[in-house]
């Protein structure tokens, strides 16, 4: 149903990671990281010496890869852009109401709890609460919408989007960025590689984490669009960034890397699950990879950019705020979709709203 009323407050509130502004602060990032029940799942007494023990022994490496980028993350510069151009998208879609986008990351400054004062102070009529993930984790999503959830004490009705894996728009910003690396690339063998940062194995057959099964979706479509214009392409998902001891989702992407050098095909990389740059793309997917791929005797090694503020991307944040705000009936998080999200309406193909 489409709402009516005019006049409203409305709230609109970005989640992501976070990342450090500085060299400083590149341990304490990392620390918070690791302390989180989501990230690392032992019981507190356990988790927070062992979070001091890793976010030290990381610090040093972790400090020279921001290094590369100026000394801290461009994450937060790039999504205040991305919730500049949303503001200014739905304040011209609501006309009558009043729209505010505020950006609430997990492990950095601007803090989930002190957007959460900052929303508060606003007085919204209504809460959009909009993850910057557009598959569902038990480690990014629900992390985040937990401690909303925990420190939200301001008025209005929120409602939160679950994920959109095969949203129109985040579909075709993606199929676009890879379309011009493709024709970047011409006329010799290129396999699309999409890159999708990696989870413990253990979080998708033990807790049923649907980020896999999401991730493939959001690559079925993407490779759908992409098709539908240019016919078959070589393309396979693989899972970067593996952390610690455990067994992660894979391949991992410096496996598919060498499986393509031994193919003799020349790559074009995609962050699949990222939509803006940040360590893991310009750092990991440019610089360390890129090298991987030199040595494995890879011809060819192109990255598609992050989506950004790509207009079709921006049409799909705002149609997935429009859709939550009409939403009725639907059990947001906090609700029955927290609760148990296994059972949300908003799972597999009923993401695109
Ligand atoms: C889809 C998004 C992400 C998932 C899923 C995710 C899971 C996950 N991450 C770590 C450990 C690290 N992640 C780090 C950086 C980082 N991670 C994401 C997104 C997801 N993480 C982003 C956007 C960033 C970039 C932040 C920035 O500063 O630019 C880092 C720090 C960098 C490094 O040292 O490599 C760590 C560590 C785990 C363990 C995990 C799932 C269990
Ligand atoms: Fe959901
Ligand atoms: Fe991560």
């Amino acid at each position: 149903m489409t709402q009516t009323l005019k006049g409203r407050r409305i709230a609109v509130v970005l989640f992501n990671l976070g990342g450090p502004d500085d060299q400083a602060s590149v341990k304490p990032f990392l620390f918070n990281l690791f302390n989180d029940p989501a990230i690392i799942g032992l019981p507190g007494v356990l988790r927070t010496p062992l979070a001091k023990l890793i976010s030290s022994r990381r610090e040093t490496s972790a400090q020279a890869n921001y290094a590369l980028m100026g000394g801290g993350s461009p994450l937060l510069p790039g999504t205040r852009r991305q919730a500049e151009a949303l503001e200014a998208e739905l304040n011209a879609r609501l006309a009558g109401d009043e729209v505010q986008v505020f950006i609430a990351m997990r492990y950095w400054r601007p803090f989930t709890e002190e957007t959460a004062v900052e929303v508060a102070a606003f007085g919204p009529d209504e809460v959009v609460l909009l993850p910057l993930y557009p598959q569902f984790s038990t480690t990014t999503t629900e992390s985040s919408l937990k401690i909303w959830n925990e420190t939200y004490a301001g008025s209005g009705v929120s409602r939160a989007v679950c994920c959109y894996p095969s949203a129109t728009g985040w579909v075709e910003a993606q199929a676009q960025a890879i379309g011009s690396k493709l024709d970047e690339a011409g006329e010799g063998p290129v396999r699309v590689l999409f890159s999708a940062h990696g989870i413990p194995e253990k979080l998708v057959s033990g807790k049923g984490d649907p980020y896999q099964e999401q991730v493939e979706t959001t690559v079925a479509a993407v490779v759908a669009a992409i098709e539908r214009d240019r016919g078959p392409i070589d393309h396979a998902l693989c899972y970067q960034s593996r952390v610690g001891p455990m067994k992660w989702l894979g391949p991992s992407t410096p496996e598919a890397i060498a499986q393509a050098g031994a193919d003799g095909v020349g790559v074009v990389i995609t962050p699949i699950a990222f939509v803006s740059e940040h360590i893991e793309t310009l750092v990991e997917l440019d610089i360390e990879y890129g090298e991987l791929a030199h040595e494995k005797g890879v011809s060819l090694y192109l990255r598609a950019p992050a989506v950004g503020i790509a207009p079709p991307f921006i049409d799909a944040l705002a149609d997935a705020a429009v859709g939550a705000l009409g939403r009725t009936g639907v059990a947001p998080f906090g609700q029955g979709c927290k609760a148990d999200w296994k059972a949300c309406p908003y799972r597999k193909g009923k993401h695109a709203a």
